[in-house]
């Protein structure tokens, strides 16, 4: 055992203990480097933590090299590090490791598997987990034990896990057929109410300002065409639910998960709105056309509507004078091109602002080939 590292602390005893082999000042010594921007140097004392035995250090260090930040990009390596460490018991490593399998990432892609990992750091005390377990399973009694900090029995979260129902969550919903050009479809109920709720409160915490991509200038940036804010959900900001209604998102369009961007959480207080747009990119704009070739185009967008209780807010399409004011659990998926990857201009469409009331919904971008892992 080595004794825990109390910040702050002399650089150069630091220093002496992580050479000496105590993986908690290494590790303590791999965040200054950070700190410092030295981003090199601290992937080779979290490395060195790593193989001296530290499921924390494995952890961290696979997710950086699984979408090379602040590290080199090399996902194999990172994901095979996260399984590992989720293998030998690492509770953080499971909540990740649960997200990889639901994607194929680095083992052969199982929902049972992701389960049985989410469970598994539920069993060691991970309130996040045993929340989860309770959102996916729409069990409202253990989520509000999870929430009040109530004691959580073993065989009460083994229940939960049980009682998801994968098969339900990744059967093919029913569309309703709105229009032919652009392809539009709606899925009523297409998602439960406690999944609503818990993407609602994932992104509360980390809501900002958005971005758009600019044609004139290239890149992205802030516009008055978009003044609600949102958050976004990359590989290391997902979670289980995130991943799993993103698998039925895929199932229902028939498009690849591995072509779906980084989920992104929108919320509309009264009088915010999405000014009518396209959301492919413009091929004739020739500021757009990196980005174009590097990422593909943006062949639909799925919406999923999280809450009830405003007014306005619909998502309006001008060109085909439809507005579509959803029900919570209620989504819509519209394609931006047609079957030949062409823009379909009657694909215009706005988040109305609402009049009354806020507005949260779960914004999908798809593309036409597989994503970067970010
Ligand atoms: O909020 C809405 O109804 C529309 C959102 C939208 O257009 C988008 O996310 O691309
Ligand atoms: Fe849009």
């Amino acid at each position: 055992m080595t004794a825990p590292v109390t910040e702050p602390l002399d650089p150069l005893a630091l220093h002496a203990r992580a050479r000496d082999g105590d993986v908690k000042a290494q590790i303590a010594l791999s965040a200054i480097f950070d700190r410092e921007g030295r981003h090199d140097v601290a992937l080779g004392w979290l490395q060195q933590a790593a193989a001296g035995g530290s499921l924390e250090a494995e952890t961290a260090l696979g997710s950086r090299l699984l979408v090379g930040r602040a590290a080199p990009f090399a996902p194999a390596q990172g994901a095979e590090r996260i399984h590992r460490a989720a293998e030998m018991g690492g509770v953080e490593a499971a909540m990740r490791a649960a997200v990889l399998l639901l994607r194929g990432l680095g083992r052969p892609p199982s929902g049972d598997a992701a389960l049985d990992l989410l469970l598994s750091a539920a069993l060691k005390d991970n309130v996040d987990a045993s929340a989860q377990l309770a959102v996916l399973a729409n069990d409202e009694d253990l989520l509000a034990r999870v929430d009040r900090g109530a004691p959580l029995s073993e065989d009460r979260l083994k229940r939960a896990r049980r009682a998801i129902d994968l098969p339900a969550w990744l059967g093919p919903p029913t569309p309703a057929e709105i229009s032919e050009t652009p392809r539009i479809r709606i899925f009523s109920d297409f998602l439960p109410p406690l999944a609503c709720l818990w993407i609602r409160r994932r992104a509360d915490r980390k809501l900002d300002v958005l971005r758009v991509y600019d044609a004139e200038a290239g890149g992205v940036r802030t516009d008055g065409i978009r003044t609600s804010r949102g958050a976004g959900f990359g590989l290391l900001d997902t979670d289980v639910v995130l991943t799993l209604v993103a698998a039925r998102m895929a199932v229902a369009s028939g498009l690849r998960l591995e072509t779906f961007e980084p989920a992104n959480v929108l919320n509309y207080q009264v009088g915010q709105q999405y000014r009518p747009h396209y959301d492919y990119l413009d091929p004739a704009a020739p500021a757009l056309a990196e980005a174009l070739h590097r990422q593909g185009q943006r062949t639909a967008t799925f919406l999923a509507y999280l809450n009830d209780g405003y007014a306005g807010g619909e998502t309006a399409f001008p060109r085909l004078e439809w507005d579509f004011k959803a029900k919570a659990g209620d989504a819509l998926l519209f394609f931006n091109v047609d079957l030949d990857g062409r823009p379909v201009e009657r694909s215009l469409h706005a988040g109305l602002p609402p009049t009354d009331g806020e507005k949260w919904v779960l914004s999908q971008w798809i593309r036409d080939r597989a994503q970067p892992l970010i």
